[in-house]
């Protein structure tokens, strides 16, 4: 059996199981070490029903670890943690059929086109999407025919994240989803996901497009050195300082540029200085959610170069 298809399985329910108020995910005091080095440092965090929340972080920041760990592929060290109501280093059968996983490599290509291995996983699910309705959500409707080994990396991509959700899953742990998408396909799969947020699929999402996780994320936390460093809802996170507009315009051929709570009156008061007349090139900009990123993860990087390293 090949290996994802051992991570799914025949039996279970698929029922909602979990209680309306229970959260589909509980973390408390997560370390998880590779020998003496700690990749997963003291975290924790909910996710609710029907909630999309997005793990941020910088390369070896720990998400993935932390992922496979809620995923039952991977052993903790330490802490506690319920996915679904269970804890996933007991997992049964029942248990991950209840689960969607698109893994961050792509999808094994055997020697099956794009339908017949939808539809093979199908056959694992109780209660599975359509193949074609899948194919055509994801957009490889002129595909379906096609060997996956000669699909492009970001057609495969599709395929990984149908995979996962072909189950109809509650739970669906997205990493990377997106990786070598094109702006159109990666727009497609925004609305893919907004039609399982509005069947009330809970969405464990990692992603290093920033864009996505505010299209996509009620509440995201950032994780950086194994640590989570801020958690929150996806406009409040970085706390209201890091979140202050700038104006921007010209003056006299030099770029100039304010922070304010008040950009509107700030702009007013510029084109009454210039006797009414439009401030060249005058901008407010807002920060973005990669902006805010950018700020929490630079103020908890190391301020010191590691010994016999030259700043
Ligand atoms: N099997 C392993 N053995 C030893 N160290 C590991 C192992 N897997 C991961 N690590 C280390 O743990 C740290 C966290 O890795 P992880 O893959 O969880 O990061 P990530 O946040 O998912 O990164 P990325 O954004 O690059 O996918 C990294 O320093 C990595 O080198």
């Amino acid at each position: 059996m090949p290996e994802r298809a051992d991570r799914i399985c025949r039996s279970g329910s698929g029922a909602r199981e979990a209680g309306a108020m229970e959260p589909v995910v509980s973390v408390r005091d997560l370390h998880k070490s590779y020998g003496t080095f700690s990749a997963v440092t003291g975290v924790s965090f909910d996710i609710g029903p029907g909630e999309t929340f997005a793990l941020l972080g910088p390369n070896g920041a720990g998400k993935s670890t932390a992922i496979e760990i809620l995923e039952g592929y991977r052993d903790r060290t330490s802490g506690d943690v319920r996915v679904l109501g269970q804890d996933p280093a007991r997992g049964g059968l029942a248990w991950k059929a209840r689960l969607g996983i698109v893994l961050q490599s792509s999808a094994e290509s055997g020697s099956a086109t794009v339908r017949e291995e939808l539809s093979r996983f199908a056959a694992f699910y109780p209660s599975p999407r359509d193949v074609d309705e899948l194919i055509a959500a994801v957009g490889l409707e002129e595909k379906a025919g096609t060997l996956i080994r000669k699909l492009s990396g970001g057609q495969r991509r599709r395929v990984d994240v149908a995979l996962g959700i072909v189950g109809r899953p509650e739970l669906v742990f997205l990493d990377e989803p997106t990786t070598g998408f094109d702006p159109e396909a990666r727009r497609r799969f925004w609305e893919l996901l907004r039609s399982l947020q509005a069947e009330g699929t809970s969405i464990l999402l990692t992603t290093h497009y920033l864009d996505e996780a505010a299209q996509l994320a009620h509440r995201v936390g950032v994780i950086a050195g194994g640590r989570m460093i801020d958690i929150g809802g996806v406009n409040e996170i970085g706390g209201a300082a890091s979140r202050v507009p700038v104006v921007r315009w010209r003056e006299d051929g030099v770029l100039r540029e304010e922070r304010t709570t008040a950009p509107a009156t700030f702009v007013a008061r510029l084109v009454a200085a210039s006797d009414g007349l439009e401030p060249d090139d005058v901008e407010i900009v807002r920060p973005s959610l990669e902006d805010v990123y950018l700020g929490l993860v630079a103020s908890a990087a190391p301020t010191s170069a590691p010994e016999g390293v030259l700043a």
